[in-house]
């Protein structure tokens, strides 16, 4: 079986959802956003090596959480960087060269033990997997000033972990930002790389807004 690692990013601004606390910090069921994500990979594979990206200034602020919490998990700290791009290539910097690694938001404590191995079994034979899912309501393209319906059947939702051969991830890192590295499959498929797609979760929800944490806060009770 391949080596797995974990590339855990929160190292963003979180300016959609507003408010003192960073939103990876917010008590979900009693606890930080950020606790529930580590613990639901950790469940997967207690062996996994895990890397955290936060930025530098809130550091400490984990620091004492993981302390009241008593959060026994252990993982690498890596500072965040200017867009998700730099923080995950941060990370990059503390994994090791073999085997599979993922790349998961901090904000998406949702997503399901079959998501997460679907995932690292389509990389172990594809290098490349995602996890995606239906697009559930109608889509309009904006022209100028017109506007069209488009076959929503050509679009997938996409959702994380995505997973790869470290190897492949490292050298997709190497490549020079530009804006359009919004995920990681993307950065990857800028080489010429083909990344397979995995049926993911819809509770599997990236937590943006208020709304968002409105909608968590139901789903950790169900
Ligand atoms: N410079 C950045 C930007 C984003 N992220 C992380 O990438 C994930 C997806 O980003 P998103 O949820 O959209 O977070 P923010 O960029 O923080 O949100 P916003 O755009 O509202 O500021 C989050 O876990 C976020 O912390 C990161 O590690 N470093
Ligand atoms: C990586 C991602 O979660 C895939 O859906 C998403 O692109 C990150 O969100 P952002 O708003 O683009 O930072």
């Amino acid at each position: 079986m391949m080596k797995k690692q974990l590339i855990i990013v929160a190292g963003g601004k979180g300016l959609r959802m507003g408010g003192e606390v960073p939103k990876q910090f917010l008590p979900v069921n009693g606890k930080p956003v950020l606790m529930l994500t580590i613990e639901t990979f950790h469940r997967f594979d207690p062996e996994m090596k895990i890397i955290l990206v936060l930025p530098k200034e809130q550091q400490a602020y984990w620091n004492d959480l993981c302390v009241k919490y008593q959060f026994r998990i252990l993982f690498l700290l890596a500072d965040g960087g200017e867009t998700r791009f730099h923080s995950v290539k941060n990370g990059l910097a503390l994994a090791d060269d073999d085997g599979l690694i993922g790349v998961h938001d901090g904000v998406r404590p949702f997503v399901s033990q079959e998501v997460i191995a679907r995932c690292f079994d389509a990389a172990s034979i594809n290098k490349a997997a995602i996890p995606v899912i239906d697009v559930v309501e109608t889509i309009r393209k904006i022209n100028d000033e017109q506007s069209e319906t488009v076959d929503r059947n050509n679009y997938k939702l996409v959702q994380t972990p995505q997973v790869f051969t470290t190897s492949l991830l490292k050298m997709a890192y190497g490549q020079e930002f530009t804006p359009l590295f919004t995920d990681d499959a993307s950065v990857v498929e800028a080489m010429g790389v083909k990344v397979a797609l995995v049926e993911g979760n819809r509770e599997n929800i990236k937590i943006t807004t208020p709304f968002d944490m409105i909608i968590a806060k139901a789903l950790a009770n169900v």
